[in-house]
């Protein structure tokens, strides 16, 4: 029978234990993936640690999600995803790749010297609003700053249930500033440009257990000893940290609904536009436009979002227009062959 107060540990929650029939309740194993390799998950349970090979049968799975075994050990069925990041696939057969799943906060990472922008936190906004995971905004480098209260003022202002912070990434302080978001169970994800100081914030956060159990010495698929990373580390706190690469590369694409949600301002004054398909640029008897006017909403604002959307909108029509390609491609090499047949039948 599962120990589900350890589960609890690595982010099980009544969100995931309500999937379980009572049969599975009784019989089958919930596992978290923890690192996932070419060929194999690494997950963890009540019972440790254990690897588990990857089959064809198998959905797409990523670091984070919840898995149910057999007694056996053997895959059974994936359960569904409270949150989850994608990206825009590079390869064309697929649309999106999954990047990681059930992730609780985002810590978005900008920093309070040259990188702060705040059309760059409204696209991360719109990144974790899309995933489902709540975000915090933390300001780095605060100690580099003469003006953390102005920016933390500008940033609020993007939506007024916004948790922002600032802090020195280096400092042990940085904990007590994230306290209310390191709980016991929670998993979070850190995001933001290159050099913003989320190695350094994921240090501080995770202290020694990131050497202790961040990278780990085990057999690869041939049997070659290798020293492997391990993406959900356990916090001194009990909060989990999802870390992978794929977190930290992360594009705009896909996230209609994220966009709304972080324009939520914007996109309500719209609905009171004289033309339901206003563009907010210029048009008679725009909500948006009397808004910009009346000095509530900014034009920054209003343009970023603009931006955002047509990026959103290339990126998701890319998608369709790739797969209208390959479905093409793919008609031409079924005529191609039969073609050929039909010659060498002759
Ligand atoms: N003064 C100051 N320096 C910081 C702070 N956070 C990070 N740094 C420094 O900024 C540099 C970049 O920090 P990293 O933690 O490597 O940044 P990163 O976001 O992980 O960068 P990538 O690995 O490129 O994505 C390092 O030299 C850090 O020591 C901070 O809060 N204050
Ligand atoms: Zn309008």
């Amino acid at each position: 029978m599962t120990n589900f107060s350890i589960l609890a540990t690595f982010g099980w929650r009544p969100f995931f234990q309500q999937q379980l029939s009572l049969d599975e309740w009784e019989t089958a194993q919930p596992v978290r993936v923890t690192a996932q390799h070419k060929s194999r998950l690494v997950v963890t349970s009540d019972q440790g640690t254990q690897t588990l090979p990857i089959t064809p049968a198998m959905p797409a799975i990523t670091v984070g999600d919840w898995l149910l075994l057999d007694d056996l050990g053997t895959f059974v069925r994936i359960l569904a995803r409270q949150t989850c990041f994608k990206r825009k696939s590079p390869g064309s057969k697929v649309e999106s790749q999954l990047i990681a799943a059930n992730v609780d906060v985002a810590l978005i990472v900008c920093s309070l010297n040259d990188d702060f922008s705040l059309n760059r936190i409204e696209r991360y906004l719109a990144l974790v609003h899309e995933s489902g995971a709540e975000p915090v905004v933390v300001l780095s480098k605060a100690d580099l700053s003469d003006d953390t209260v102005h920016a933390i003022e500008q940033v609020q202002a993007l939506s007024p249930l916004l948790s922002v912070i600032s802090l020195d990434c280096r400092s042990s302080q940085a904990r007590e500033a994230l306290q209310d978001w390191l709980i016991e169970g929670k998993t979070l994800a850190v995001l933001g440009s290159s050099g913003v100081g989320k190695s350094t914030l994921i240090n501080t956060l995770a202290g020694d257990c990131l050497q202790a159990t961040g990278s780990i010495r085990e057999d690869d698929d041939k049997g070659r000893h290798t020293t492997t990373h391990r993406a959900l580390l356990t916090m001194p706190s009990g909060a989990l940290l999802l870390d992978t690469p794929g977190m930290r590369e992360l594009q705009l694409a896909d996230c209609d609904a994220g966009l709304e949600t972080t324009f939520a301002d914007i996109t309500a004054l719209a609905e009171h536009c004289k033309f339901s398909d206003c563009q907010h640029q210029g048009e008679p008897n725009c909500a948006v436009q009397a808004a910009i006017t009346s000095g509530d909403i900014d034009q920054r604002r209003l343009d970023n979002y603009l931006k955002l959307r047509k990026e959103e909108k290339f990126n998701t029509a890319s998608l369709s227009q790739r797969r209208a390609a390959d479905k093409a491609l793919g008609k031409y090499y079924k005529r191609t062959l039969n073609a050929a047949h039909t010659l060498k039948g002759r």
